[in-house]
């Protein structure tokens, strides 16, 4: 229930906030179409008991008040509707908004990671879009609590016992919650069905994947197991929905019989001469509006109860993501690096998982130097680069940055002091400008700084061939919108990364991989010359997560990782004297590459 009026107090709070005269035209318009039903019966009753007795003039003016009634009551709700359609779109770009301030409201990425929490996103997701509906469902209910009133005070003017007709709408209303809790709980359970079946809805229709898919001719798979999750989920959703439809029907049951047992008593009251037959007229129009009254209220209850639901579960992430969020952290990174970068016992574990992907990694990374970070697949490369970022703590160990540990740091400083590339990078639809100027977010709109950063990440070219140059709009959201080949992308994002022109930390997770092995070489070198001269000032680490031994080899320092350990670490030179793991796969992948 708190929920409930917390959900209609901020919705409210958020249509006024918007537009204070709207939101006041529209519950002014639903509440007068909200009383004009119940007056509308009661006019109904003054005509009867005027025709009754005879009284040609008060019937004319009773019939005119009954049409004026009857035309309020269509009319009223639907220009309402216009008020308030204005508001339900504002207080659901409130709700989106509060979503995605949540979603990226922590300093880490736990709250993404953890199964938990993925089925609470699933339905946040989804209810959003309902909010339409939520807002709507609550002046609609400001007006039904009025009519109600006005019922009620009508009714038992005729028969106090008739008071019992709208107490009689409480089980219909209580069976309608446990209905809505039913069909809430369902769709929790089948969040994980559903998600799985919208994952491969997605992948069964993108213009991006649609090769693959045709190649290795997993269509007929892909639809035959979307069908199969997309069963699993229906069949939980259908159980649930018979169970709230018999609780519901069982309520309406309840109703049904007070409604005839008053009508019976009103009849009974005219024919012993104590009542009119206006009264007649007038309690059966009227108990079928409470009938009416009763069925709108619960469906009201169940929208607004799903309201109330979707911002419980915001609510709960807020919680959560408030709850992961580290102690308030007073350090601030140093202006340059003197000393580097070391991981001192680095173990770590993901959250939610028991098994470590890193153990006692000690680590030195200097000041000024190119690192390469080299291993298999899984080995845990890019777990040390979100570590180094900041997104994690280390379950065991420190990350600490000139001697200073970066968990007492303050998480926006360090990111704003570092940039990244990484494996899988976002595809901004924007212009070309913004697509890269975001990466260094003040200097977005600076033409100079952004043809810079593409020069560095060797994707002059990228922009260069398309139509507008800079300002050519990418992705296919946008009707002139231009798509690119996944190599371009990945150039555009590269040269986002390397916006920011002296960070202390620059890592790129396999940002090339999509490059031929000469290109990634090639490009490596030029900024690996550019970020020489760069550190010489500012002692910035570049970090460089690659699979390719061959790019790597003029690195100052390579990093072998394997099964989560650092193995090995030295040049290249080094490292082939060795004669250890770097020196067997760097050999293996030279005679490859021939
Ligand atoms: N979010 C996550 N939750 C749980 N386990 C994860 C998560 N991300 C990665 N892992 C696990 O951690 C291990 C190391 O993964 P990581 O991505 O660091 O490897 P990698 O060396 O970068 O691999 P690749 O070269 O294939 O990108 C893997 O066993 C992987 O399954």
């Amino acid at each position: 229930m708190r929920v409930l009026l917390t959900g209609a107090r901020t919705m409210i709070a958020t249509a006024w906030r918007s537009d204070p005269r709207k939101t006041a035209v529209a519950v002014a318009l639903m509440a007068a179409g909200a009383v004009a039903a119940p007056l509308l019966a009661a006019a109904l009753g003054w005509m009867t008991r005027e025709v009754v007795a005879g009284a040609p003039g008060r019937a004319v003016l009773a019939g005119v008040v009954v049409a004026t009634l009857a035309v309020a009551v269509l009319a009223f709700s639907h220009f309402a509707h216009l008020a308030y359609y204005e508001l339900a779109e504002l207080a659901e770009l409130d709700f989106d908004e509060r979503v995605v301030e949540v979603s990226n409201g922590s300093a880490g990425i736990e709250h993404h990671e953890r199964a938990e929490h993925a089925d609470t996103w699933t339905v946040l997701r989804q209810e959003g879009r309902r909010f339409r509906t939520g807002l709507e469902a609550l002046l609609n209910g400001a007006g039904l609590f009025l009519a109600v009133v006005l019922t009620a005070v009508l009714l038992a003017g005729r028969n106090p016992l008739l008071l019992l007709l709208p107490v009689a709408a409480v089980p219909p209303l209580l069976a309608g919650r446990a209905a809505e809790r039913v069909l809430d709980r369902a769709r929790t359970a089948t969040a994980e069905p559903t998600r799985a079946a919208l994952n491969l809805f997605h992948l069964a229709t993108s213009a991006r994947l649609a090769g693959e898919l045709r190649v290795s001719r997993v269509q007929g798979e892909l639809r035959a197991r979307h069908g199969r999750l997309w069963a699993e989920a229906t069949r939980g959703l259908w159980r649930a929905q018979l169970t709230a439809t018999c609780l519901r029907a069982a309520g309406q049951v309840v109703f049904a019989v007070a409604y005839v047992a008053g009508v019976l008593l009103v009849v009974r009251d005219a024919m012993a001469g104590r009542r009119g037959v206006g009264d007649v007229v007038l309690v059966i129009v009227l108990a079928a509006q409470v009938n009416q009254q009763v069925a709108t209220a619960v469906s009201l209850l169940q929208d607004l109860q799903r309201m109330a639901g979707a911002y419980r579960r915001l609510a709960e992430v807020t919680a959560s993501v408030a709850a992961d969020a580290p102690a308030p952290r007073r350090g601030s990174p140093p202006r340059r690096l003197h000393d580097g970068i070391t991981l001192d016992g680095v173990a770590f574990t993901y959250p939610g998982t028991d098994a470590p992907v890193l153990h006692r990694v000690d680590l030195h990374l200097p000041a000024g130097a190119t690192v390469a970070v080299v291993g298999g697949n899984g080995a845990g490369k890019s777990t040390l680069v979100k570590l180094l970022c900041g997104f994690y703590r280390p379950s065991e160990g420190r990350v600490l940055v000139d001697g200073a540990d970066l968990h007492g740091t303050r998480v926006d400083e360090w990111r704003a002091r570092i940039a990244a590339g990484f494996q899988d990078f976002v595809r901004y639809e924007f212009p070309v400008q913004e697509v890269v100027g975001l990466g260094d977010l003040p200097r977005v709109s600076s033409e100079p700084a952004v043809l810079a950063a593409l020069d560095r990440a060797d994707a002059a070219g990228v922009p260069a061939d398309l139509p507008d140059g800079l300002r050519t709009h990418l992705g296919k959201s946008y009707a002139d919108g231009v798509e690119l080949s996944g190599g371009q992308w990945q150039k555009l994002a590269l040269g986002r990364a390397l916006m920011r022109e002296e960070p202390l930390l620059l890592v790129l997770d396999e940002p090339t991989s999509a490059l031929d092995p000469e290109a990634e070489h090639a490009l490596f070198q030029r900024y690996a010359e550019h970020a020489k001269r760069v550190a010489a000032r500012t002692g910035g680490i570049t970090v460089f997560v690659s699979h390719r031994f061959s790019t790597v080899r003029s690195a100052d320092l390579i990093v072998v990782v394997e099964d989560g350990r650092v193995v090995e670490t030295g040049d290249h030179a080094a490292l082939t004297a060795a004669g250890g793991l770097y020196a067997e796969l760097f050999a293996l992948q030279a005679k490859a590459y021939g």
